[in-house]
């Protein structure tokens, strides 16, 4: 059985991680213990499943990967270098769980645009980016509309687009499946099997999840409580049953 605990988890000490988080504690300002020493790395190329109850963290985590929030203690490094809170990192692009937070402009093409134009690229670059962004994404056809008259599984992909024109190394997934029908969200598993990146997928679907991930990672009240492969792991009802969630279907005898 691979399933460690994460005090007990380590890679190969010859390859940097590509995330490393050491000890990571947070608390909001009026909710404490929001994570609880929290130590995980992944690997260049891992996929990655993040699975747990509402409110374990996993956003929040997610929030102080990207720098959006300051740690209370510890530290994350990405790609080797420490994490500076309030700094955009082009190598790692977050879709958020809802891409109303994320999609704001006029148009779906101004939209894909905004970070490669923010990344100071010339436009011909950019172009070809948002092209083929939204080539890889299928939603080619949508370029001219307002986002915000999109369908949700539409505004999902136009979400995903934006973040895949900045060619991030890592890319960071809350809860992509949400609002899709089944043959978007099929469309997005062959997508996400395809794809290169270092991809770390927070969840509920967790046959999603074993279709996607190489690795999951279970987090309870804040605490990574086991990591390790994705069949082995989400069987082990005990397992699931403690930390409030249920082995999934495919999995059952
Ligand atoms: N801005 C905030 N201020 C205070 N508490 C917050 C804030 N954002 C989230 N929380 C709380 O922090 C805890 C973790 O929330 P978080 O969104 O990280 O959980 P999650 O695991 O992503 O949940 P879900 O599966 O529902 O998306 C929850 O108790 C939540 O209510």
């Amino acid at each position: 059985m691979q399933i460690r605990s994460s005090q007990q988890f380590t890679d190969s000490p010859s390859i940097d991680p590509t995330i490393a988080i050491t000890d990571l504690c947070f608390s909001y300002p009026d909710n404490p213990d929001v994570l609880r020493h929290i130590t995980l790395n992944i690997c260049q190329g891992d996929r990655v499943g993040l699975i747990g109850y509402n409110g374990c963290g996993k956003t929040t985590l997610f929030l102080l990967i990207c720098g959006v929030l300051t740690p209370s203690s510890g530290e994350i490094r990405l790609l080797n270098q420490r994490v500076r809170p309030g700094t955009f990192y082009p190598e790692i692009g977050l879709v958020f769980q809802n891409p109303d937070d994320q999609l704001f402009s006029a148009s779906v093409w101004d939209d894909v645009a905004f970070a490669p134009q923010n990344m100071g690229l010339l436009d011909d670059e950019v172009h070809q980016r948002v092209t083929e962004a939204l080539a890889i994404t299928g939603v080619q056809e949508l370029a001219t509309r307002p986002p915000h008259h999109l369908s949700g599984g539409q505004k999902r992909m136009v979400a995903i687009a934006g973040i895949l024109a900045m060619r991030p190394q890592i890319i960071i997934y809350d809860e992509p499946t949400a609002n899709l029908d089944l043959r978007a969200r099929r469309r997005l598993i062959q997508f996400l099997q395809q794809s290169q990146e270092t991809l770390l997928i927070a969840s509920h679907d967790l046959e999603f999840v074993l279709e996607v991930c190489d690795r999951v990672v279970l987090m309870d009240e804040g605490q990574i409580v086991a990591d390790g492969n994705p069949r082995q792991l989400m069987s082990d009802i005990e397992l699931m049953e403690k930390h409030g969630l249920e082995r999934p279907y495919s999995l059952r005898p």
